[in-house]
C-alpha cells in the first residue's frame, strides 16, 4: 500500500516538507472516538491521542483531529502514537453543533466529492437537493448528483426530474441509476478514481448502503470493530468511517454524513419558505404550529393562495425531520451521560470493593 492509496497527494506532500515534517510518520484518520484516533499509516494501524500542546492552544473544535485529516504522528507502541500536527485540509464537512450554540461539527475532511442521492420517487425534492448542493460548495467538495431508485419510476417521470433539475441546478453532473437493475453504474464507477476520497449524502432509504456495498463489491470495513487495545488502560471501540472502495476510491460514511442534510435546517427553511417564517409572526400563539391553530395567519395564506400549498406541505415536512432530528440527539446524548455514570458508579465501587458492583 502506498499513502496515495488512501488519498495523500502532492499538496500534503509538499507541506510536510516545508514544514521539516520528516521525522514523523503520516497517516490518515479513519475514525475517532471521544479524542481518541484511529490512524492509518505505512506501518498499520495506530490508535493516537493528541499532544498536550495540541489540546491546550487548540481555540475550537477546528483545531482537533476529524475522520479524513492527514496527521503527522509519532509511534510509541506498536500500535500507539502521539499526533503533532494536522496538515491542511483541503475541504471540511461540517455542520453546526447541536445543543452547543455557534460552535461547528466536524463530519469529515479531504473529501473531493459528494455523491449526493435522492431516489425518483417519492424522494425527490429539489429544494432539499439544492441545500445539499448549497452545502457541498460552502464545503469546497465536488458535488454528483445520483437519482436512485428509477426501477420504481418511468422515463416521463425521470425525464421531468432531469429538466427540473437542469432548470434549478445547471453546472452539477447527475447520474441516474438504479440498485436493482444497476442502471447507471458504469457512470458512477468512471466518476470513482484511485485515492480520491467520496461521501454520499442523502436522506434514509434513498440507496446509499445498497450503492456503497454493490461498489466495494465485499463485505466492508463499516461493520468491522477495530482492534481494542487495552495495554495503560487505553481502549478504543469504534468502526472505521473510511473505506475502500473496489476500484481504488476512498469513502468516508460517519454517523454524522446522515445529519448533514439538516445542517442548515434552520436558515435553509428561512430562505425558503422566508414568507411562511415571515407571516407566522402574526400568528395569534406564539407555540403556533401552523397546522390546525385559531388565528394563524401561515393557514390563512395558504387558503386564500398567498403560500403555495405544496411549498406549505413541504416546510411541515421538514419541520417534522427536523424535530425528530433533533429529538434523536438529544436522546444520545441523555444515553451518553447515563453511560457516564454507570461508568463512573462502577469505578467508585471498584475503589471501594474490589469488584464494579454496588454492596
Ligand atoms: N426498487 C429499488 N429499491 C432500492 C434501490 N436501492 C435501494 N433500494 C431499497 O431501498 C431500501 C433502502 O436502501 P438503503 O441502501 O438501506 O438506503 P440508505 O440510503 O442507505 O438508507 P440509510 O442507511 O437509512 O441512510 C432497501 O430496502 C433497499 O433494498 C433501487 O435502486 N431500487
Ligand atoms: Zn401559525
Amino acid at each position: 500500500m502506498k499513502l496515495e492509496d488512501l488519498g495523500y497527494n502532492r499538496q500534503f506532500e509538499t507541506y510536510r516538507l516545508e514544514q521539516g515534517l520528516e521525522v514523523f510518520e503520516i497517516g490518515r484518520v479513519v475514525a475517532e472516538h471521544k479524542e481518541r484516533y484511529a490512524v492509518n499509516t505505512l506501518k498499520g494501524e495506530f490508535e493516537a491521542e493528541i499532544t498536550g500542546n495540541m489540546r491546550f492552544t487548540a481555540r475550537s473544535r477546528e483545531d482537533f483531529p476529524a475522520v479524513g485529516d492527514w496527521v503527522a504522528l509519532t509511534a510509541y507502541d506498536p500500535d500507539f502514537a502521539i499526533i503533532h500536527q494536522i496538515l491542511p485540509r483541503f475541504s471540511v464537512l461540517k455542520r453546526p453543533a447541536v445543543g452547543h450554540f455557534g460552535e461547528i461539527q466536524i463530519i469529515a475532511t479531504n473529501i473531493d466529492f459528494a455523491f449526493v442521492v435522492q431516489a425518483g420517487d417519492r424522494d425527490f425534492n429539489i429544494n432539499r437537493l439544492e441545500r445539499y448542493i448549497t452545502i457541498c460548495h460552502s464545503s469546497n467538495v465536488h458535488p454528483v448528483i445520483v437519482i436512485g431508485k428509477t426501477d420504481l419510476i418511468d422515463d416521463v417521470k425521470l425525464n421531468e426530474i432531469l429538466r427540473t433539475i437542469k432548470a434549478r441546478i445547471p453546472n452539477v453532473p447527475v447520474i441516474s441509476i438504479s440498485n436493482e437493475t444497476r442502471r447507471g453504474y458504469d457512470e458512477i464507477t468512471s466518476i470513482i478514481k484511485n485515492g480520491k476520497t467520496y461521501c454520499m449524502l442523502g436522506s434514509s432509504g434513498v440507496g446509499k448502503s445498497t450503492l456503497v456495498n454493490n461498489l466495494s463489491g465485499k463485505t466492508l470495513m463499516k461493520t468491522e470493530t477495530i482492534s481494542e487495545s487495552t495495554n495503560k488502560g487505553r481502549h478504543m471501540t469504534t468502526h472505521r468511517e473510511l473505506i475502500i472502495l473496489g476500484n481504488g476510491g476512498i469513502l468516508i460514511d460517519n454517523p454524522g454524513m446522515r445529519e448533514v442534510g439538516m445542517a442548515d435546517v434552520e436558515t435553509g427553511l428561512e430562505t425558503t419558505f422566508d414568507t411562511i417564517i415571515r407571516l407566522s409572526q402574526n400568528c395569534r400563539f406564539k407555540d403556533c404550529t401552523h397546522t390546525c391553530e385559531a388565528g394563524c395567519e401561515v393557514i390563512r395564506a395558504v387558503e386564500n393562495g398567498e403560500i403555495d400549498r405544496a411549498s406549505y406541505g413541504n416546510y411541515l415536512k421538514m419541520q417534522k425531520e427536523k424535530a425528530h432530528f433533533e429529538s434523536t440527539v438529544a436522546e444520545r446524548k441523555r444515553k451518553d451521560k447515563m453511560i457516564g455514570k454507570w461508568v463512573k458508579n462502577y469505578k467508585k465501587n471498584v475503589k471501594k470493593n474490589g469488584n464494579g458492583y454496588t454492596d
